[in-house]
């Protein structure tokens, strides 16, 4: 929802502020070039201008911008607002004018704040949202509707903020993923299986601003097409998330790994496939400069994913896993991946056949799995992933 003649948007962004000065700034730069991207993928003109603890970008479509804004990392909320004179006078009309456009009956409030010293205007927040209350009183009143103040908890909600050079008015605060601009850490790579989970969990860490390196492993005659289909499209999208960043699928084919392991070791197998995921995705980061994998696991979700079978993947690699989902239940998941839009592709129907065994383990131990597994399994993760196929993502 935004004001008629909405010409610009607030953006705001959150940790960021609590920075040195030093790398707030270096931040806040990259927060820019990020949503210059973002505009620029979704054919959007815009001017951006940096302040400090704000960005404000000039547009001719104010909402689609704020839309952009808010698919940004390191985008706490964003607001389509119109710019007035900072005079009572101005902002009483723009306030009257919101209200008379989107008012469609309940209560109202109106929220000011003022930027600047003291003196910087002849009047305060609270002659604002006085004044301009009475201003929105009329305006709804001249609807023909039954004015009805709620400061608590208004069903219509008009925000001002009066700067020194201007004051804007807007009707909606909407969030952003929030978190630090993408690019501000060294990448992670994301093993990717394209179910509700991993894409999820990428998505997460790009919000701490790690870019990330997905890898898809193939597991043969248990995945298929559909499987690997399923995997690029959420890839895919949270390549929009990253405007900015080039970005390419790995796929490692570990069809006869997979084989191998589905005859040789009963119900270990998928702590040892898990163990073998993890090597492969070590060495796709040394090659990528990557610091990290992050996966979709999260305790108890499934027999792999225990506390005590986690304890056995984990020391595949050397390199910190990130389980971003370690803690959330799956129905939080899911809204999540609703909303960042990989849910559609990650609960197709791919027809893949089940790995798992009828009974895996669900209580495994180190020295157990190691002594069961193949011994080169490291080995064959190295060469795996030094034959992965880089497939470029479109966006
Ligand atoms: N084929 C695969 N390629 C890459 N990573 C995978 C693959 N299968 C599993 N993983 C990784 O291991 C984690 C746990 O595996 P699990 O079997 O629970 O995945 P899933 O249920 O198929 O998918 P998701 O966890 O995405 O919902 C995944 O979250 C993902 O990070």
């Amino acid at each position: 929802m935004q004001p008629p003649e909405a010409g610009v948007v607030l953006v705001r962004h959150g940790e960021l502020g609590v920075k040195s000065e030093q790398v707030r700034r270096k931040m806040e730069g990259r927060l820019a070039e990020n949503l210059r991207a973002m505009l620029d993928s979704r054919g959007l003109s815009a001017d951006i201008e940096r302040r400090r603890n704000r960005l404000f970008v000039h547009t001719d479509d104010a909402d689609a911008a704020a839309d952009a804004a808010a698919d940004t990392f390191g985008v706490v909320s964003a607001s389509p607002a119109v710019t007035v004179e900072p005079t009572l006078d101005a902002i009483e009309t723009a306030l009257a004018a919101a209200a008379e456009s989107h008012h469609d009956g309940g209560s109202f409030a109106v929220d000011a704040t003022r930027a600047g010293p003291s003196d910087a205007h002849p009047f305060a927040s609270t002659d604002i949202e006085s004044e301009g209350g009475a201003a929105v009183w009329a305006a709804i009143e001249s609807l023909g509707h039954e004015p009805e103040v709620d400061l608590d908890d208004p069903e219509f909600r008009l925000f001002v903020e009066c700067r020194r050079e201007a004051a804007y008015v807007f009707l909606e605060k909407r969030a952003g993923p929030g978190g630090l601009p993408l690019g501000t850490q060294r990448p992670v790579v994301a093993l990717i299986s394209g179910g509700i989970d991993s894409p999820v969990a990428a998505w997460k860490l790009m919000a701490r601003g790690c870019p990330v390196v997905p890898v898809y492993v193939d597991l043969g005659d248990y995945g298929g097409p559909d499987h690997r289909a399923r995997a690029r499209a959420t890839v895919e999208t949270l390549a929009g998330y990253a405007p900015g960043e080039a970005m390419a699928l790995h796929v490692v084919d570990a069809g006869a790994v997979v084989a191998d392991l589905e005859t040789g070791m009963g119900d270990l197998r998928m702590l040892a496939l898990r163990r073998y995921m993890l090597a492969t995705a070590e060495a796709v980061a040394e090659s990528e400069g990557a610091v990290g994998v992050v996966t979709g696991e999260a305790i108890g979700q499934k027999s792999s994913q225990t506390s005590a079978n986690l304890a056995v993947t984990d020391p595949a690699t050397s390199l910190p896993v990130h389980r971003p989902l370690v803690a959330t239940d799956k129905s939080e998941i899911t809204q999540l991946a609703r909303h960042i839009g990989t849910f559609e592709d990650a609960t197709v129907d791919t027809g893949c056949n089940r790995v798992a065994p009828e009974l895996p383990e669900t209580n495994a131990d180190i020295e157990t799995v190691r002594a069961a597994e193949p011994d080169d399994l490291f080995e064959r993760a190295r060469a795996c992933a030094a034959e992965r196929s880089v497939v470029p993502i479109e966006r």
